[in-house]
């Protein structure tokens, strides 16, 4: 078997705050290879900061160690802040839920882009101009040239989002972080930006790490799922064998997803053991 792309093992993430730590990840572990990794968990369960540990986007005054956080045989714990930014954009992307808070808003999508491109690859501005057009069609933006000149608030969430994600797939990187990237989206939309994220990690064999509360969703958009929950993992399995799944917690969620045509009054509600967090 090949080397996995991403190596974490027991990563800790920790806030100090007034009334005392708080430990957001409590020693994670997995490994990611070209294949779709869902990472599910209630909000505070710590999804968002594992993924931001491995992006090396963790608050500066928080406490972040692991005895491994490899990717690619690069130590991203001893990487220097201009390795780190070397490898964002280039080889790693992250796509956040909103589009809004990650655009720039005084600049316009296409220069946004061709600036993402230059700042990783050397290329005249011709060059850069003909690849970003290209990814925006990629993405199924029917209007390349026209969306190119419009700012972020110009277009639609659903657009804004297929934008982020041909900014971050446009240096071709290796692994991608999906943060709760169609949580912002109404329903068609969500479906139609997934299709597209998932069409380009197929076609370009990335690993994709995706983030999300949405256990239906995770289960039908990758290979294998993390269920976390108080900062630690709970359970990891295929996620054809979500059903087969025997911790009490992914059980639980499982329980409280609705189902069409079946007449459940009241849905459960979850059930937490305080030994789940211990
Ligand atoms: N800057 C911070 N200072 C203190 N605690 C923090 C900080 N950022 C995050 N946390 C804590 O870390 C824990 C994990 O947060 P994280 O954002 O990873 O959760 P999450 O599972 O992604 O939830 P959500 O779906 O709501 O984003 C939470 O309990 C949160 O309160």
């Amino acid at each position: 078997m090949s080397a996995p792309l991403l190596t974490v093992d027991d990563l800790r993430v920790t806030f100090p705050t007034r009334t005392g730590e708080v430990q957001a990840v409590r020693g994670v572990s997995f490994t990611l290879g070209r294949e779709r990794l869902g990472i599910v968990g209630e909000s505070g369960s710590g999804k968002s900061q594992t993924g931001r540990a491995i992006m090396g986007l963790t608050p500066g005054h928080a406490k972040i160690t692991a005895s491994k956080l490899e990717f690619d045989g690069i130590d991203l714990l001893k990487a220097t802040p201009k390795q780190r930014r070397d490898l964002r954009g280039k080889r790693i992307g992250m796509i956040l839920q909103d589009p809004k808070y990650s655009l720039n808003p005084v600049m316009t999508i296409g220069k946004q882009i061709i600036e993402t491109l230059l700042a990783h690859e050397k290329l005249s501005r011709s060059e850069a101009r003909e690849r970003a057009l290209k990814m925006l069609e990629a993405v199924q933006i029917r209007d390349p040239e026209r969306v190119f000149g419009l700012y972020p608030n110009e277009v639609s969430g659903g657009m804004g989002q297929r934008v982020m994600i041909a900014m971050m797939l446009i240096c071709g990187p290796e692994m991608l972080i999906a943060d709760e990237p169609t949580s912002a989206l109404d329903v068609t939309v969500q479906l139609d930006v997934l299709s597209i994220l998932d069409k380009l990690v197929a076609e370009r064999g990335m690993g994709l790490v995706f983030i999300s509360h949405d256990l239906r969703l995770v289960s039908s958009f990758c290979d294998r799922v993390i269920v976390m929950y108080a900062g630690r993992i709970v359970e990891e399995l295929p996620s054809a064998d979500l059903a087969q799944a025997k911790h009490p917690y992914t059980q639980g969620l499982l329980n409280c997803l609705p189902t069409i045509g079946t007449d459940r009054h009241p849905l459960p509600v979850l059930e937490r053991k305080a030994e789940w967090s211990a």
